[in-house]
């Protein structure tokens, strides 16, 4: 099917996430227009006006304005960060009910546009809800996108990195499954430079470092609320490999269609990223406990789903 081209950008929710993802992207250039959306109409204004007055210092013009879902007509990528965040002590999961509701709304509304490019999505579950947003919208599986495990991937790197005294893009490893607690590390390829991590570590320190990647999230809500530059640059990188047609390897929220033996649910796997959204998934050769956490993992997000479709 023929979808729209360009770099017109839609982003729906000006929270932290999305007001951070929006200053990101104007710094790097990305799209000549981007379009804010938020219930809270004030607030994206204020978005605006504060983000038009950088547009002189960004490394390209772009037209920044307040909109409204007609917006999305004509629109190549629609990010989604609107929703409620975890509270201190909530789990991803404690989420779903409320923003599975917002969800429906958003997204038959952006289709009601005639929309036609790629979701990206970021609200949390954001498994369960990129898995909503492709049943809502009737888009082909590609043309959704989750964000997965990009920044539990960038976690798992950057520990990695402080661990080995090298920068993160020298460490190579993926964070997979569930964006939240049932994820897991993949140690059986984990390498820096060809050279396998996993044995040069304990398995008490694997472990640790593995619990620091999942329960992060926890620590810094905890320490100030909400987590947000992390995510906003995961998913610049992921609408960057979307605009620039990049083929890019990334660990992002894709539908699984057979691939690691499920099908039917959207979970953080790498997967090739290009102008036609997440095209193919790049199947990593797990051992037999990976396998074993994968199927864990699936069946915690199953169980969520199956209490919606
Ligand atoms: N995928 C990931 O790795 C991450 C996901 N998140 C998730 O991103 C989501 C947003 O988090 P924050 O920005 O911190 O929350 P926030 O509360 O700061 O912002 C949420 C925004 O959504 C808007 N909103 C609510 N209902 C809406 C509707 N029906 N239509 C349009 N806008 C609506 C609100 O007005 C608000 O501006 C949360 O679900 C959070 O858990 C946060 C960090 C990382
Ligand atoms: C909040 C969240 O999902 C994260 O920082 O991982």
């Amino acid at each position: 099917m023929e979808f729209t081209q360009g770099s017109k950008t839609v982003l729906v929710g000006t929270g932290t996430v999305g007001s951070s993802y929006a200053y990101a992207l104007l710094n790097q250039g990305l799209c000549d227009e981007l379009v804010l959306v938020d219930l809270n109409e004030k607030r994206a204004k204020g978005e605006v006006m504060d983000l038009n007055h950088g547009v002189l210092y960004a490394p390209s013009t772009v037209k920044i304005k307040l909109g409204t879902y007609e917006d999305c007509k004509d629109a190549a990528v629609v990010v989604i960060c609107a929703g409620v965040a975890q509270k201190p002590g909530e789990t991803r999961l404690d989420l779903v009910s409320k923003n599975m509701k917002i969800f429906k709304a958003i997204v038959e509304n952006i289709m009601e546009s005639g929309f036609n490019g790629i979701f990206l999505v970021a609200t949390n579950p954001v498994d369960i809800l990129a898995h909503a947003t492709w049943k809502f919208s009737g888009l082909p599986k590609e043309r959704v996108i989750g964000s997965g495990t990009i920044l539990d991937s960038a976690r798992f790197r950057y520990l990695l990195g402080q661990e080995f005294g090298v920068t993160p893009t020298s460490v190579h490893g993926y964070i997979i499954g569930e964006h939240g607690d049932s994820e897991l590390a993949i140690w059986s390829s984990a390498n820096i430079s060809g050279n396998p991590i996993a044995q040069r570590l304990t398995k008490e320190r694997r472990n640790e470092i593995y619990i620091h990647v999942r329960d992060a999230a926890y620590e810094i809500i905890e320490a100030k609320g909400a987590t947000y530059y992390g995510i906003a640059m995961g998913l610049v990188r992921i609408t960057k490999a979307i605009l620039k047609n990049e083929e890019v390897v990334l660990p992002v929220g894709t539908l699984l269609d057979g691939e690691y033996g499920y099908d039917d649910v959207f979970i953080g796997v790498p997967t090739v990223i290009n102008r036609k959204g997440a095209v193919e998934i790049i199947e990593l050769s797990l051992d037999e406990e990976e396998k074993e956490r994968l199927g864990n993992s699936v069946e915690s997000l199953k169980k969520i789903q199956g209490l919606f479709w």
